[in-house]
């Protein structure tokens, strides 16, 4: 295993050019299991739970090409394979496969998805969605079987907003016979985008966007071809690197429209943040940044995968800062690491309460998740010294090149092997 070391305390400027994002990818490659005939997606990122999902549809017979940032996905062989196990443990967006899946052959068996460790992320509300549209759903063993004699429309409230359940009905939903309405749904852009490919594929969808979304089933869709939007989370970690130790850090290939809470909460504290079309100039304050309070919300608002990412520049604000996440039970396990690095921070249940003005110091630290990860990157890019980051693999899980990113900007990073105690930690702590 790998681990990442940052020497912190330079200065980074120039352009960094943002990816495709994460979380619309990882719904749109199971998407392509609905087409008869191949579909090729743009701009997708180089990630492993881009390369895990396209294992998943080679696993069922699908037949992918891949050119640079672009994939064509072939359905026309697959099949109603199986998949308890294996790779569908290796991240949380395995559970489109179960929409997907049954969207097109009425039947899945998917093992329970892994992905970032939160705290309970159950699935009940995809479940009760895949049940209303007519499908028999059983729980075997840590796998989820679902089976349909026919699927049909129905009308569905969504008791918590949910990303996933939202994208997931949406995909059993498309073929299903008749109208879908989904109720108090999920409006975050990737939903939007994986209506976009929907549509393109001949799905008749409205409401993306907006709490109420309906749908009407056809019988059949059809291969297209899909840009995937710019990943918001990656581009808002990097405004966030920009505001720590930015001097005119352009960020490119962003839709700055996705990223007003962040932008709002960045130019509260003092940050320097200009929009242009699809482009941002963040550079740090010539004074000290000041304490601001946030919660996480869903979209619009301030998003929890900014959380952690966040929490390291509020560490260097003068005040208190209160950052609280609304959405997850316990995404705070960067805190320890943190403040290992010389951060004055404590949790008190959903809030993380910061002292702000610490000296971080580069000290060895673990990525327990992927945010959490990129909160680290950005402590280190901070802290005076060299700061060795372990858990590497749950950042590679969703930052396309984030070295060679990081090396473009000015930033003094790099990876070495793990010593072997390091790595039997890593594993065990995987467990
Ligand atoms: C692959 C992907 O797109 N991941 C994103 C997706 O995760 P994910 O789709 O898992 O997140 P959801 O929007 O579903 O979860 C939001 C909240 O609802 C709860 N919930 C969800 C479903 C359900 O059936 N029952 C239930 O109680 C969850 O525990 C959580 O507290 O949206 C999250 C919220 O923006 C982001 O942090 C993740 O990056
Ligand atoms: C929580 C996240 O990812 P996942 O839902 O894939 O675990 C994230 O992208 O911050």
């Amino acid at each position: 295993m790998e681990k990442l070391l940052i020497e912190g305390g330079h200065r980074l400027g120039g352009t960094v050019q943002i990816s495709g994002a994460k979380n619309s990818a990882v719904a749109l490659i199971p998407a392509t299991i609905l087409a008869d005939s191949p579909v090729t997606i743009d701009q997708l990122p180089d990630i492993s739970d881009v390369r895990t999902l396209c294992k998943l549809l080679q696993e069922i017979g699908g037949k992918i090409t891949f050119h640079d940032n672009t994939i064509v996905v072939d359905p026309r062989e697959m099949v109603d394979m199986p998949l308890p196990n294996g790779s569908v443990k290796k991240l949380r967006a395995s559970y489109y496969m179960m929409g997907a899946m049954l969207g097109r052959f009425h039947q899945a068996v998917i093992g329970l998805p892994g992905g970032c460790n939160l705290g309970p992320r159950p699935i009940d509300q995809h479940i009760k969605g895949f049940e209303a549209l007519g499908a028999r759903v059983t729980n075997e063993r840590g796998a989820i079987y679902l089976r349909a004699e026919r699927l049909h429309g129905a009308r569905i409230y969504l008791d918590v907003v949910s990303v996933g359940a939202t994208i997931n009905i949406l995909l059993a939903a498309v073929r299903a016979e008749g109208q879908t309405v989904i109720e108090n749904a999920a409006k975050e852009p990737e939903i939007i985008d994986v209506v976009t490919l929907l549509t393109s594929m001949g799905a008749k969808i409205k409401g993306a966007g907006t709490d109420v979304i309906r749908v009407d089933g056809v019988q059949e869709l059809h291969g297209c071809r899909h840009m995937i939007i710019p990943d918001r989370i990656e581009a808002g970690t990097f405004m966030i690197i920009g505001a720590a130790e930015g001097r005119e850090l352009l960020i490119d290939n962003v839709i700055p429209q996705h990223l007003e809470s962040l932008t709002a909460k960045l130019r509260e504290m003092g940050a320097d943040v200009q929009t242009g079309e699809d482009q941002m100039l963040v550079s740090k304050c010539t004074g000290q940044l000041k304490s601001v309070d946030v919660k996480t919300l869903v979209y619009p608002g301030f998003p929890t995968d900014l959380q952690q990412p966040l929490t390291s520049l509020l560490t260097q604000a003068a005040g208190t800062s209160i950052i609280t996440d609304t959405i997850y039970s316990a995404r705070f396990k960067h805190i320890d690491e943190l403040r290992r690095m010389g951060a004055e921070v404590k949790v008190e249940g959903r809030s993380a309460i910061l002292g702000g003005s610490s000296h971080l110091e580069g000290a060895r630290v673990r990525a327990t998740d992927l945010r959490a990860g990129a909160s680290l990157v950005i402590a280190g890019l901070i802290a005076r010294g060299v700061t060795e980051i372990t858990g590497v693999e749950h950042i590679d899980r969703g930052y396309d090149h984030l070295m060679e990113k990081l090396s473009g900007i000015g930033a003094h990073v790099w990876r070495e092997q793990a010593e072997e105690a390091e790595t039997r930690e890593n594993l065990r702590e995987q467990e």
